[in-house]
């Protein structure tokens, strides 16, 4: 097993561990990636979510869809969503991941990040409908976004990533058992992203 690193915030981020992460920047051509966020960004049913939160009732700092089989409901934070059916754009996106992740997924749920004050905050896809151990795909178009992953128990431990325009990371082992991730505000005039993150509800 590899030694983990410590991140300091400053130099280099350390390599991803293998076992957690899987980094593929380029796994749609740029010509692709331009394509399908455009497409996307006209054709999912975007929405503002509501979170409650301390007693207060709050906008999720970015809209978010929820696509996949009809069958495949899912609990989110308190709410239950039914997903819509899914797209050719997402079945094409699906087709390519399913390939490269050796999995059939069955749902996926999509985030816009219109600008630097959305964002997603420290959390783990630890649904029990996902199962112990899942492997969740995740593929960003758009504005280079970092993703950040501390262990739970030790926030020292933390790697980072700029998920890049087309790039696709796969998330597995015990990453959402033992570990956190989050998507930071920025506080720089920055543009769109949208991130699509695969994954198969039991
Ligand atoms: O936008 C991202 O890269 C991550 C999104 C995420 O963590 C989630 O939707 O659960
Ligand atoms: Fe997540």
């Amino acid at each position: 097993m590899e030694q983990l690193s410590f991140f300091d915030g400053g130099g280099q981020a350390p390599k991803l561990p293998s076992e957690l992460m899987d980094y593929r920047p380029g796994f749609f051509t740029r010509d692709e990636s331009d394509d399908l966020m455009q497409r996307l960004k006209a054709t999912i049913q975007w929405k503002q979510e509501t979170i409650q939160m301390y007693g207060r009732l709050l906008n999720t700092p970015r809209l978010t869809a929820w696509y996949g089989d009809n069958s495949k409901t899912y609990a989110f934070s308190g709410k239950k969503y039914d997903p819509y059916p899914w797209t050719p754009e997402l079945l094409l996106i699906k087709q390519r991941v399913d390939e490269a992740a050796g999995i059939t997924f069955n749902s996926v749920l999509l985030n816009d990040y219109r600008n630097g004050n959305d964002s997603v905050a420290w959390h783990a896809d630890d649904e029990p409908e996902l199962g112990l151990n899942p492997i969740i795909a995740s593929v960003s178009f758009g504005q280079v976004r970092r993703f950040d992953v501390r262990h739970k128990q030790n926030h020292k431990l933390k790697y980072s990533v700029e998920l890049e325009h087309g790039s696709l990371l796969i998330m597995k082992g015990d990453l959402q058992h033992n570990w956190e991730h989050q998507v930071p505000k920025s506080t720089k005039a920055i543009k769109e992203r949208i991130n699509l993150t695969f994954r198969v509800i039991s």
